[in-house]
């Protein structure tokens, strides 16, 4: 028996033949990564491409196989790629420690893959794959685990829902005044210390800037106006305890500190209890008084009101209390919260002399984990909370939803699974590779999820047609390549509007030169911006360089009124090569450009299993950290979500000449007090 005797027995010899051609991009070497890794260096696929932005962390040895003790800290893809090669000695595995949303990973590239196998864990990055394989026609298999629960989703342009055609649960957002004066539950303190009192644009952690966006969102949203001035103040005071904090004697770190602890868990109570209407239906907050902790007379669990048991320890200086391996499940007293407030807050500040610029939360950084578990336990003490050990803040700071190594297993499976079906019908008779599809899905394909049912674990559906309003799979993509630094966004617009009528409106010679002022009638955007529209021509005279539009970025033509008949057109921006001649036009369509006709729709697919009730599962997702923007709202886990099918609002803003669309979903969304 070899080493492919049951492959073979299994696939087929001309499957399993063909898949030593086949090329394969795999985005994510994470829980789902490793098992998914094994499975098709195991089955025989020839030639994988691995792509993982990350180093090993020792949190990830306990399900992520592939690596072991001595591999933490080095990059996943790398190590992943070392330990499974030797599985099959006929794989050739390319690993790649970088961000798949890199501009150098354009449509161009994508195109030279023939499936792509996401195993990723944010949603920002999965929509990245998902449009990419959209504008650049491969096949991708989407996948995530939460728990015991687990999804697979085959997605094909034009034959199937796209990762984004269905919107996605919004995370749960509190609204500003709870989160800033008015908490009730464990929850609100701990957002505050992640959200507000760490990083939030400007406070002690963070870049420093004076952004009160979300201060004006809340009055806007009908928040209270007095409350709000008033944490406008604290916002102000706030800045000169940052400034205290980084200073560059270290001796005075520890005062800057103990002017943080004053400020915040004393005079901004102060000034909340100055407003008396404010605790006419709550309990009052009580002031923490620095010497009553320190000698001794901080408020007790009786004191506390939440039953639990405020122990003094010894403190350990390190914010973590010494101890065994149940440290971390320890409730604090009120002395060790403030122990752990200085000294990470001194630690921070003492990193901040050290050239970091700013420091954002990361659960596995023990010094911002310290700052947020101290700072969310005393704002609780304040407001008669009960406390949380520092393990239940890591979860709930860090949004940790466990993972299960049986459920990443078993999605991993079913990844190959989707993927061979794929294969399989797409594999031309003669040529080595597989070619996109042509007339209909596979019939085996499925969607799948795991689902708390003992008697049916695993529900698959025949994957859905294209929501036909999804603003990202019934976009048509043209794969356009140029230099982005000679080439106007005129040139760019009239070329592709050039092949969409089929006529030469003016002598547009593509070389960079035009000097044409005629109008025209299209919208284009580049993501939230507006570029240009039939009343706004500023930019486009300026080159797709000068304007931020570089390769691997998007332009997207809208026929505002729909007369024109081609709808929405997402030109993909890549690089001419190198040797591209300067005689012969610079910008250059790569063929086929999709056919303009009216559009005709997708080919219908009829559910061919029985889809449970009248709703499909929303896909689920491991929900993680973000980087938000400025004017995010403070959510509980830092995900803003765009609603992927509404087409782009008018409400916009002028900032140097380009205009920002105001997307709603960045509004401060007060969901429940
Ligand atoms: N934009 C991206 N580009 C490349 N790789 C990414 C990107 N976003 C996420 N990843 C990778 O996807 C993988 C997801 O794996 P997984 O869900 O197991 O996460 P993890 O970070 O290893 O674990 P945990 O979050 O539980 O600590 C991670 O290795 C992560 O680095
Ligand atoms: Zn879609």
């Amino acid at each position: 028996m070899t080493r492919d005797t049951h492959a073979l027995a299994i696939l087929g010899s001309e499957l399993y033949s063909r898949l030593a051609e086949v090329r394969v991009l795999m985005v994510g070497s994470g829980g789902i990564g490793c098992e998914l890794l094994k499975n098709i260096v195991l089955t025989g696929f020839g030639h994988i491409t691995l792509l993982d932005l990350d180093t090993i962390d020792l949190s990830n040895l306990n399900r992520q196989f592939l690596f072991r003790k001595k591999d933490v800290k080095q990059p996943k893809s790398f190590v992943a790629a070392r330990t499974a090669a030797p599985f099959n000695p006929r794989v050739q595995i390319e690993p790649l420690h970088a961000n798949i949303k890199d501009p150098q990973f354009d449509v161009a590239w994508f195109k030279t893959f023939d499936i792509v196998l996401n195993a990723l864990d944010n949603l920002d990055a999965r929509r990245h794959v998902n449009k990419m394989c959209m504008a650049a026609n491969v096949p991708l298999v989407e996948s995530g685990t939460a728990g015991y629960f687990g999804q697979v989703q085959p997605i094909v342009k034009d034959y199937t829902e796209c990762f984004d055609c269905l919107p996605k649960p919004t995370p749960k957002t509190f609204p500003v005044c709870t989160i800033r004066s008015t908490p009730s539950q464990p929850i609100h303190c701990i957002v505050w210390a992640k959200s507000y009192l760490f990083p939030y644009d400007s406070q002690l952690f963070g870049e420093g800037d004076d952004d009160q966006s979300e201060l004006d969102e809340a009055l806007k949203q009908g928040e209270n106006a007095k409350e709000i001035q008033t944490l406008r103040q604290e916002a102000q005071a706030l800045k000169v305890v940052r400034e205290a904090l980084r200073t560059n004697q270290a001796d005075c770190r520890q005062d800057a500190a103990r002017k943080a602890f004053d400020k915040v868990f004393n005079q901004d109570v102060q000034n909340l209890l100055s407003m008396p209407d404010m605790w006419r239906e709550r309990t009052k907050p009580t002031p923490l008084n620095w010497q009553d902790i320190v000698g001794g007379q901080g408020r007790t669990d009786s004191e506390n009101g939440n039953g639990h048991v405020l122990q003094h320890s010894n403190g350990s200086g390190h914010g973590v209390i010494n101890g065994n391996g149940i440290k971390d499940r320890k409730t604090l007293s009120v002395k060790d919260m403030l122990d752990m407030f200085m000294s990470s807050t001194v630690r921070l500040a003492d990193r901040l002399s050290h050239g970091e610029e700013t420091i954002s939360f990361d659960k596995d950084d023990n010094d911002t984990l310290d700052f947020v578990c101290a700072a969310a336990n005393l704002r609780s003490v304040v407001y008669n909370i009960p406390n949380k050990t520092r393990w239940e803040i890591k979860e709930m700071a860090g949004n940790i939803i466990p993972a299960i190594a049986t459920t990443n297993a078993i999605i991993a499976g079913l990844i190959v699974l989707q993927a061979l079906h794929l294969l399989r019908d797409t594999l031309p008779s003669t040529s080595k590779a597989p070619t996109s599809l042509t007339s209909s899905l596979p019939p085996l394909l499925r969607s799948i999820h795991i689902q708390h049912k003992p008697t049916i674990p695993l529900q698959p559906t025949r994957p859905e047609p294209p929501n036909s309003q999804c603003g990202v799979c019934r976009d048509t993509y043209i794969d356009m390549r140029c230099n982005v630094g000679k080439v106007t966004l005129r040139n760019v617009v009239e070329a592709v509007l050039e092949r969409v009528s089929g006529k030469k409106d003016n002598e547009e010679d593509g070389d960079g030169e035009s000097d044409s002022n005629e109008e025209l009638y299209v919208t284009v955007y580049e993501d939230k911006r507006i570029l240009a529209d039939p009343d706004f021509d500023d930019n486009l005279n300026r080159t797709l360089e000068d304007l931020g539009c570089g390769r691997g970025k998007f332009l997207t033509l809208v026929d505002e009124d729909g007369t024109a008949g081609w709808g929405t057109i997402a030109i993909a921006i890549g690089e001419l090569p190198s040797d591209h001649p300067a005689h012969i036009p610079q910008i250059v369509f790569q063929e086929p450009i999709p056919n303009f006709a009216k559009e005709s729709p997708a080919p219908q697919i009829q559910p061919s299993t029985p889809v449970v009730g009248n709703k499909r599962p929303l896909p689920d997702d491991d929900i993680e950290e973000q980087p938000t923007s400025k004017r995010s709202k403070i959510t509980t886990n830092g995900v803003v979500l765009p609603t992927p099918t509404q087409s782009p609002s008018k409400n916009y803003k002028e900032v140097n000449g380009v205009i920002f669309l105001e997307d709603e979903s960045e509004d401060i969304v007060v969901l429940d007090d």
